[in-house]
C-alpha cells in the first residue's frame, strides 16, 4: 500500500492530496451471489483517498491529512462493516461490498469537507480489499472539477 502507485483523477485543480492508511474490519455480503463471502471474514483494506481544490486553510493545508485517517480509520478499524450506521442488509445500495465502502468514505469525507473554510473535493478513493481485488470510485459531481 505505501509507496503504492494509484491511478490519477482527471482534474483542474491547483493542489492535489493524497492519503493512504489501512484498517482491519470485517464484513459479510448478505446476497447469494457472494458466494462464500456470505459468512463473516476479515480483510485489511488498504486505503488511498485523493482530494483537491484551488484555496488552502488557514494553517496552509487543503486539508489535514490527520483528519482524513481520523475519519475513516477511527471509524472502520476492528469494525463489523454490517454494523456500521452506514451500511444495511435490506438494501443492495448499502451491502459493504468494495465498491459500496470506496463510496461511503467518500461521502463521509466529502460532508466533512463542506464544512470547511475553503471546501476542497473527494475526487477519488482508492479501496483494496484482498491482495488481488480492489476498486475506485469516482463521484460525479459538478465540483469535482475546477
Ligand atoms: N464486485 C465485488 N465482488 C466481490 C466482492 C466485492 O466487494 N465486490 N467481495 C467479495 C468478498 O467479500 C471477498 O472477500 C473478496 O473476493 P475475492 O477477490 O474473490 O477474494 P479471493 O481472496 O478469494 O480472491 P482470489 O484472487 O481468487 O484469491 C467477493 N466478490
Ligand atoms: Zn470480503
Amino acid at each position: 500500500m505505501i509507496q503504492q502507485i494509484y491511478p490519477a483523477p482527471f482534474h483542474n485543480f491547483s493542489y492535489e492530496l493524497n492519503k493512504d492508511f489501512h484498517f482491519a474490519a470485517a464484513h459479510y455480503i448478505p446476497h447469494d451471489a457472494a458466494g462464500k463471502c456470505q459468512q463473516v471474514h476479515g480483510h485489511t483494506y488498504f486505503a488511498n483517498v485523493t482530494i483537491a481544490g484551488d484555496q488552502l486553510d488557514d494553517s496552509g493545508f487543503l486539508v489535514n491529512f490527520k483528519t482524513i485517517k481520523e475519519l475513516l480509520h477511527d471509524r472502520f478499524d476492528h469494525g463489523v462493516l454490517n454494523d456500521d450506521k452506514h451500511f444495511t442488509n435490506e438494501d443492495s445500495n448499502f451491502f459493504p461490498t468494495t465498491e459500496i465502502v470506496a463510496r461511503v468514505m467518500c461521502e463521509i469525507i466529502q460532508e466533512y469537507l463542506d464544512t470547511t473554510s475553503n471546501k476542497p473535493a473527494c475526487l477519488q478513493v482508492f479501496l483494496r480489499e484482498t491482495p488481488t481485488s480492489y476498486v475506485v470510485y469516482r463521484p460525479k459531481k459538478e465540483r469535482t472539477s475546477s
